[in-house]
């Protein structure tokens, strides 16, 4: 039995949801996992030591956004995305397919791969599954993602097999081109929409292929949460258990709980950094806006059950004031406070599972989300 490029292993699970291991180059991570968003090779408005301190151990990159600036050459001339950004955990980047589509102009998809100018100063580009598995090796990626076309939503069955059809062939090109390192793993990405048979057939034609983990692709795309368990639960049976599962793109705080529940194991979201930057608060009574006037003289914490650096030293009024006057440490707090409670949420999830306790941990969490704010 050859070494796995990318050892995961199973410690706990509770019905369909596990409690896991992944082992990188650059250290470990626990499953289920909330991957911290860093784009551009930033999580916006923190320190690297900042976003370790919310408990965060995978930041996420994106192909698309560093090969367009400052380039994947000049990164890798440069030591790699660890040593750039200064993140020596690891580090997963998703192929660019979905934010070409979703950022750039004048793209053109053909079998060879997409075609496209770009947002920032419309040079041409063409990103092929080989030229993806290039970037993210430059990058030093120890979880490369499949290049592939996050099928549009809503889409008619064939438009939807024929999507799904070439990110399958553009799958394989990547298997091929993939440099195997100990420590560095290639996830294939399930496609197909909301076609049970799509999914089937996608799930089935990965594995085929082989690879180090399975992301579902294809949803987070307004389907909505009932739609998604749906997909979820017509996927989740075909794809092998001794390999992570991740959703990518998901998700608002019960998005997360029920995929967990479906047996995924990992998500990357910028719901907690992007709303912190425009005043939204995650709270286990429900989210809060902080700009909104009943929080301008409250002396409590955003959640007076949570440890982060921003709840145990500021108060409400302190955050609503300076969001209120675009103060940079406003988004600033608020981010650190978000990503603190979603990586609380993956913990409390982790928990629950290794002591098989899943369900009362779900029932409390929406008895206490239905709760509303006090
Ligand atoms: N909702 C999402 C988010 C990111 C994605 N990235 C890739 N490569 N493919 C998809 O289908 C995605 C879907
Ligand atoms: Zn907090």
């Amino acid at each position: 039995m050859t070494e796995d490029a990318l050892k995961y292993e199973v410690l706990a699970s509770d019905g369909a949801a596990r409690r896991g291991r992944l082992h990188t180059a650059h250290g470990t991570a626990e499953t289920p996992a909330f991957m911290t968003v860093g784009t551009a090779g930033t999580v916006k408005g923190l320190l690297p030591e900042n976003v370790a301190d919310t408990g965060a151990e995978i930041v996420l990159g994106n192909t698309y956004h560093l090969m367009l600036r400052p380039t994947a050459e000049r990164i890798a001339e440069l030591g790699g995305l660890h040593k750039f950004m200064n993140w020596n955990k690891p580090i997963l980047t998703d192929s660019g397919g979905y934010q070409v589509m979703s950022l750039s102009e004048l793209r053109k998809i053909t079998e060879e791969g997409v075609a496209f100018r770009s947002h920032l100063d419309g040079s041409r580009h063409n990103l092929t599954p080989e030229r993806a598995m290039d970037i993210q090796c430059l990058l030093d990626s120890n979880i490369t993602m499949v290049l592939d076309e996050c099928t549009p939503y809503p889409a008619e069955p064939d438009v939807a097999a024929d999507s799904m059809r070439r990110s399958m062939r553009w799958a394989q090109r990547c298997k091929d081109a993939f440099i195997k390192r100990p420590g560095y793993g290639l996830f294939g990405i399930v496609q197909g929409s909301v076609y049970p048979d799509l999914r089937q057939e996608s799930a089935e034609a990965l594995q085929e292929i082989g690879f180090d983990g399975y992301a579902v692709g294809g949803l987070a795309v307004g389907e909505g949460q009932e739609v998604m368990f749906e997909v979820l639960d017509a996927t989740m049976p075909h794809l092998t258990r001794e390999r992570p599962r991740y959703l990518m793109g998901v998700g608002k705080p019960s998005d997360i709980v029920g995929a967990v529940q479906r047996g995924i194991d990992m998500f990357d979201c910028v719901l907690p950094t992007r709303s912190g930057r425009t005043g939204q608060g995650f709270t286990r009574r429900g989210p809060i806006n902080i700009r909104n006037a009943r929080h301008q003289a409250d002396p409590r914490p955003i959640d007076p059950d949570c440890g982060c650096k921003t709840c145990s030293s500021y108060s409400r009024a302190y955050v609503h004031h300076l969001v209120k006057a675009n103060e940079m440490l406003g988004p600033i707090l608020l981010t650190i406070h978000n990503l603190h409670y979603y990586q609380e949420l993956m913990a409390g999830l982790r928990d629950a599972i290794e002591k098989g306790e899943l369900d009362a941990f779900v029932s409390a969490f929406h008895r206490q989300q239905a709760a509303g704010d006090l």
